[in-house]
């Protein structure tokens, strides 16, 4: 399968590929559409095309279906506004379900997204004969208990952000680091830290940031760790955690296990690592949102009012 989406639907795109591949049995490239439009072609083996866009207003990925329409494979829309432009180019579009996202700024759409993919994965694992109904019903279940601890999730976020608050809202920069599903859970920290906080944030995966990144670490920048107990790279994401606490001071780790320490913020969830992403985004969120708030960010007042008509990455309707 091919996906085109860019942005926060990228990042959602990512946070689900490794659960789509491994319950449904299939391959997952993501590209970005601007560059698909430039410079991509679509790989024979692709079966379908899926176009995520939130919104339904992002040109690049507009542009990204139209071209893809030009291969003889199936094009879907994935959006949250069925009668947004770019449903108009399909024969069929999937609502995410979460309607129209009144923050401005990705949010309930991510985890919509994240979502949404998951359970797409779970029908066509199922359609495709790859699991039982009996599997597929017990996966949907679980994804229900992790929404039903999203509320949870905020509650500790809030406290966890209250303990550590001079820290959080005076970081000057920040590099949330995680692996497997959660590199998709960091570019989405990324992305929405860089958006709302308006502080220089870089979502890495753990290794990637051994190669380069590490050497700009400073004792006063802020590195948030992202993991899942038991999870293959555990252990060695501790190990990166424990050697970059003796250069920073403010290291901090969301898990999806239980902590006495003050700066884990233990969510106290039993998870599916590859499903993960669906808690671990929550916290970012929630932090965005109070940093936002300790800093006096006004969320309202646009950063750069003439961006999108200068620049034409959204189409008007
Ligand atoms: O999912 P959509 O609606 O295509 O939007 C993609 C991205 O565009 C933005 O709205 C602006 O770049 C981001 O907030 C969002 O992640």
């Amino acid at each position: 399968m091919l996906f085109l989406a860019t942005g926060s639907s990228f990042n959602s795109v990512l946070s689900a590929k490794l659960y789509i591949e491994e319950i449904a049995n299939v391959h997952i490239d993501i590209e970005e559409p601007y560059n698909f439009n430039e410079y991509g072609k679509v790989p024979n083996d692709v079966d379908m095309i899926v176009a995520v866009s939130q919104r339904g207003t992002s040109t690049s990925t507009i542009n990204a279906v139209k071209k893809a329409k030009y291969s003889d494979k199936p094009v879907i829309v994935l959006t949250s506004i069925m009668d947004s432009p770019i449903t108009k180019l399909v024969d069929n579009s999937l609502d995410m379900g979460c309607g129209i996202e009144t923050v401005g700024y990705s949010t309930k759409g991510v985890s919509a997204t994240i979502l949404s993919l998951m359970i797409m994965g779970i029908d066509l694992a199922v359609e495709s004969g790859h699991v039982s109904r009996d599997i597929a019903n017990r996966e949907m279940e679980k994804l229900e208990e992790i929404v039903n601890k999203i509320p949870d999730i905020i509650l500790k976020t809030k406290a966890f952000y209250q303990n550590h608050k001079m820290q959080f809202d005076g970081a000057s920069r920040i590099s949330p680091l995680g692996y497997g599903p959660n590199v998709g859970t960091v570019r989405e920290a990324e992305t929405k830290f860089t958006e709302t906080v308006r502080v220089p944030t870089q979502g890495l995966e753990i290794e990637a940031y051994m190669h380069g990144p590490i050497f700009e670490l400073h004792k006063n920048y802020m590195v948030i760790f992202t993991e899942i107990e038991n999870s293959g790279p555990y252990d060695r994401s501790r190990k990166l955690n424990d050697f970059v606490s003796q250069h920073c001071h403010n290291v901090y780790t969301i898990t999806n296990g239980s902590s006495n320490n003050e700066d884990i913020l233990g969510l106290h969830i039993d998870v599916d690592e590859l499903m993960s992403p669906l808690a671990l985004v929550v916290p970012y969120q929630v932090l965005s949102y109070l940093i936002c708030e300790g800093n006096g960010v006004d969320l309202s007042i646009p950063v750069y009012s003439d961006f999108k008509e200068v620049m034409g990455s959204k189409v008007t309707w």
